[in-house]
């Protein structure tokens, strides 16, 4: 083979299902959740968004590695994936922006990767019977195994730090999160204080924060007790905004409920309505879970988004205090620049707080 190495590999699936392919990474074994995402650009992005920490992604576009790995599209320090599946690799990248290729990257994280999969069909079965756990090797008798540690650890960040800005400061909760609604919240002027997973009310309270952020991130949000703690404690003294995880998290905080989906939202497509504006925007999504629409009480909360393909919950709003969250990735990279304004609106919201706390004070 060009790109070096090869053996025969499978993904098997805990329905007993086998996929047969080809192992063209040095590492030949993974365990994971196997979830499908369908952006037909985006590798690199999706790759290292921590979002999919523990899993085993399923490209299914058929050509993946075309325009190699840049330097300017991760979204994290390191691969987080637990194996990579794709139905045909590219070993020459054409790009200008390209620095290598994608499996020399993804070898030097010892990621394995399995081509040659019929990923229509594997995409198909997961469609139909769900996200199923799954083991990349190249024995097929191997045993599914699974352990899924503590993600939040493994993907927050382990100190505090900060990205200065002009504008007011923010408490960022990191989650798990990626680089671009850093860049994004940071181009809107916040001063960003990051915070690990479990930081508490105290540790938040020493920099005085204008305002919260709970980032993305991977797994259940009922794993997620130390931000749904501290949300609770925020809610009504700042203003609150949450993406993805953060968003789920906001609403358990509120009091709502999760609820694993059955394959989840995965891509660069997924449509979004905003039912206070009436636009539809077209947006990049990564999630497993959803907030319960049922379970959401409307006289407190007020629903501000729905998917548009299956009308599952996108967003959410409190009625009276300064708190909202969107389910989608307003952030994008990959994926379209629709839904970007959030950050700006987020900005006003709470230079409105700042001032109101200002003169309250004098
Ligand atoms: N991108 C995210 O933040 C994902 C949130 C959560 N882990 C889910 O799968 O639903």
């Amino acid at each position: 083979m060009k790109w070096g190495f090869s053996m025969k590999g499978y993904l098997k699936l805990e329905d007993g299902s086998i996929f047969e392919g080809e192992l063209i990474s040095k590492n030949q074994k993974g365990y994971g959740e196997v979830v499908f995402t369908t952006g037909m650009t985006g590798y690199q992005e999706a790759i290292t968004d921590p979002s999919y920490a523990g899993q085993i992604v399923v490209m299914t576009y058929p050509l993946i590695g075309n325009y190699g790995i840049n330097k300017y599209d991760f979204q994290s320090e390191k691969p987080h994936i637990r194996g990579f599946v794709i139905r045909e690799y590219c070993d020459k990248p054409s790009n200008f922006q390209s620095e290598e290729s994608l499996l020399s990257y993804l070898d030097k994280h010892n990621i394995p990767v399995l081509s040659g999969i019929d990923t229509r069909a594997l995409t198909k079965k997961l469609r139909e019977n769900g996200t199923m756990r799954g083991i990349i090797t190249c024995s097929p008798d191997d045993n599914i195994e699974f352990d899924q540690a503590n993600l939040l650890e493994e993907v927050s960040t382990k100190k505090p730090y900060r990205i200065a800005g002009i504008g007011p400061k923010l408490a960022f909760i990191d989650l798990g999160t990626k680089k671009s609604i850093l860049k994004m919240l940071n181009s809107v002027g916040f001063d960003i204080y990051v915070f690990p997973y479990n930081a508490s009310y105290d540790d938040v309270m020493q920099i005085n924060p204008n305002a919260i952020f709970l980032s993305n991130g991977p797994g259940d949000p009922k794993d997620a007790v130390y931000a749904i703690e501290l949300t609770k404690h925020f809610m009504g003294i700042k203003p609150v905004l949450g993406i993805c995880l953060g968003h789920q998290i906001i609403a358990l905080a509120l009091g709502c409920n999760t609820v694993k989906m059955k394959f989840g939202h995965r891509g660069a497509n997924q449509p979004v309505k905003d039912l206070l504006t009436n636009k539809d925007y077209i947006t990049s999504q990564n999630h497993g879970y959803a907030v319960e629409e049922e379970s959401i009480d409307k006289d407190k909360i007020t629903v501000t988004h729905i998917n548009l393909n299956d009308g599952t919950v996108e967003g959410i709003m409190h009625k009276f205090l300064p708190v909202f969250s969107v389910q989608y990735h307003p952030e994008a990279c990959p994926g379209p620049r629709d839904s970007t304004e959030i950050f700006d609106k987020f900005m006003d919201i709470v230079m409105v707080y700042k001032r109101r706390s200002y003169f309250a004070e004098v």
